[in-house]
């Protein structure tokens, strides 16, 4: 299959984008005409810039109100066609799109669309050119591609065609079956969109809320399925009206786009067992075992403070790097690295974004096939010199210029430890009960937050949930998390509009995107929390308010109200399942732990999170408190 993308679908200038299309290596691209009349050079000039870029048109569009209109806008309409057939032939492409009519003054009638085509697909041959019938989710009469598909037969033009679009069939839930009875040939282009699952007319959901296959919750893959039994090889495009796309960077979204065909088309071939043509030989997506290692980059002025925070929280220092200013932390199944090393990539990040996580490891199967997945997905590999004997850790760029580590059993990874650090002896610790990691929490720009959710759902195997809107003092917080089916894996992404939310000024603090906190699992947290108390932890105050709407909400008994309270523990419960939440004061900067217990409750107590938040904002940092 043939792979482009819509000038839309993207921020910039016409020459911003299509310089950004051809780095994300596609081939194609649809001309939007309203890129074409916003440049300043001519048409020959944009052919001249598409063609040294190594791309090539495949489309203009779109070509608006033209089928079942009376005369004189009849007459009109067809004059309007001839100018943008020079226009094409100026810019050196041979297939304009005509989506279906809008205007109330059209005629409706499936025979006069059709012989309005036949005329339209005429004139167009003596241009070499072709014309593709799209059937807008709000067409006045035509906005069902079973339809225009009836009119695209009975025009019985070789030079007249159909277009699709995922997203008018999908939204509309048109029956996608009849897809399947369409003569491949027929098909002159097929369009892909995804996007979120919103109660809101076709047109605004259309026009900016589409996002990349892969990221929304449309039934892409079905689509792509019924496509797929057509034996269909020809154009496939992504058209995605987006205003995070819009303001974003041009660059990253193409490469995400790119991502999301990749990603969209190796799972078709792996679900229909069909091979895609031309589609690079993917290793699986990852399955993720869990967090090996979170790695904190810090420096002189702040690690023994962080470090008396570790203490506190029960961690006991473990091993010692080799070669480097590095240190193992470790309770229960929980590694903490902090690394204080002078030069080299943490050193870097830390002077960039001050104390914080510059990398997290995640424990896969096989981390070569891992890495091979992620540099053919169009990920950033990253590598550095390691010391003589020491584990060279295969690693991918991340979220905020941080690094993601994989770590496996299958090529001698796991030995990390024993290879790379000597063991602190002697430092046995009862701890506080922490035994592994429950899940990370991920603060970005909300410009960014469809490249990250990509980047996971393409890489590992994991879920991603819905979309929540969590309430902040300072405004709304969007949340979604990735996580593998068996829950040892769990990221939360959030983003926020609002310059006031506690995860936006985590961004300003910290001059970038990054872990704003970390969850650790306890299997009891009444004991843990105690613990923590006696070691001189703060804990987040909840207030009193909260406790009473418990009573109010839930069926749990006075005496175990009371527990929760005295120890500030917040609580939800979904059927039988239940969730206890405790937070740590935030460390300067914004960064926090959170501790957590479940028994057979899969979600992140969002109920809770304002209530949190809230009790996050009423307290600065305090005085003295690590920055970190
Ligand atoms: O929103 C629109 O008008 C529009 C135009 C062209 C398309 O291909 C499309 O899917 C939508
Ligand atoms: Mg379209």
């Amino acid at each position: 299959m043939q792979t482009a993308i819509a000038t839309v679908s993207l921020s910039g200038t016409l020459d911003e984008k299509l310089q950004a299309i051809a780095a994300a290596r596609f081939k194609g691209v649809e001309i939007f005409e309203n890129d074409l009349l916003s440049f300043n050079g001519t048409p020959t000039d944009v052919r001249r810039m598409i063609a040294d870029l190594g791309l090539r048109t495949i489309t203009f569009q779109p070509f608006r109100d033209f089928e079942g209109m009376p005369e004189p806008q009849r007459t009109r309409v067809f004059d309007r066609a001839e100018r943008k057939f020079d226009l094409m032939q100026e810019l050196g492409c041979d297939l304009l799109l005509v989506c279906s009519n809008v205007s109330p003054h059209s005629l409706g009638g499936i025979d006069r669309a059709a012989a309005d085509f036949q005329e339209l697909g005429e004139r167009a041959a003596k241009r070499g050119i072709r014309v593709g019938f799209e059937a807008l989710a709000w067409g006045r009469h035509i906005n069902d591609y079973r339809d225009a598909w009836e009119v695209v037969r009975r025009a019985d033009h070789q030079s007249i065609g159909l277009v699709l679009d995922s997203f008018h069939a999908l939204v509309r839930k048109t029956p996608l079956d009849a897809i399947r009875s369409i003569p491949r040939d027929r098909i002159f282009l097929v369009q892909i969109a995804d996007a979120p699952l919103l109660d809101m007319d076709y047109l605004s959901w259309s026009r900016h809320y589409r996002c990349f296959p892969g990221q929304g919750d449309l039934a892409v893959d079905d689509f792509m399925e019924a496509l797929q039994a057509t034996g269909f090889d020809g154009l496939l495009s992504l058209e995605i009206f987006n205003d995070r796309f819009r303001a974003g960077s041009a660059r990253s979204v193409a490469v995400d786009g790119q991502r999301s065909l990749l990603f969209m088309l190796d799972q078709l071939q792996r679900r229909t067992g069909l091979p895609v043509p031309d589609l690079p030989d993917l290793p699986p997506r990852a399955v993720c075992h869990g967090v090996e290692f979170v790695e904190f980059a810090m420096d002189e002025r702040n690690v023994k403070a962080f470090e008396h925070v570790l203490q506190g929280l029960g961690f006991v220092r473990a091993g010692i790097h080799r070669s480097k200013d590095v240190t193992r932390w470790r309770q229960g199944d929980i590694n903490i690295v902090v690394n204080c090393e002078k030069e080299g990539f943490a050193h870097s990040f830390n002077i960039t974004h001050g104390p914080s996580v510059c990398a997290v490891a995640l424990r896969v199967d096989d981390a070569a096939a891992t890495v091979d997945r992620a540099v053919k997905l169009l990920d950033q590999p990253f590598r550095q010199a390691v010391g003589p004997g020491e584990l060279d850790i295969p690693a991918v760029r991340g979220l905020g210029g941080s690094l993601v580590y994989f770590v496996d059993h299958k090529s001698g990874l796991d030995r990390l430890w024993e290879a790379d650090f000597n063991a602190v002896t002697g430092a046995e610790d009862e701890g506080a009960g922490l035994v592994a990691y429950d899940h990370l929490s991920q603060s970005m720009h909300y410009e960014e937050m469809l490249t990250w959710l990509l980047f996971y759902v393409a890489l590992f195997d994991v879920r991603k949930s819905p979309v929540q809107n969590v309430m902040d003092p300072g405004g709304v917080v969007q949340s979604q998390v990735v996580e593998t089916e068996d829950g040892r894996f769990r990221l939360a992404l959030n983003a926020s509009l609002s310059r006031h939310t506690q995860a936006s000024r985590f961004l300003t603090d910290m001059f970038g995107s990054g872990v704003q906190h970390i969850a650790l699992a306890t299997t009891d947290i009444f004991a843990t929390v105690e613990r923590l108390r006696e070691r001189g932890v703060a804990l987040l105050p909840i207030p009193e308010n909260y406790y009473d709407d418990l009573e109010a909400r839930t069926d749990l008994p006075p005496d175990q109200i009371d527990r929760l309270r005295e120890a500030s523990i917040l609580y939800d419960v979904d059927g039988s399942a239940e969730y206890f939440q405790a937070y740590t004061k935030s460390l300067e900067g914004g960064f926090f732990f959170e501790i957590v217990q479940r028994r057979g409750y899969r979600g992140f107590g969002a109920v809770n999170a304002p209530i949190r938040l809230a009790a996050q904002t009423r307290l600065a940092p305090s005085p003295g408190m690590p920055r970190i």
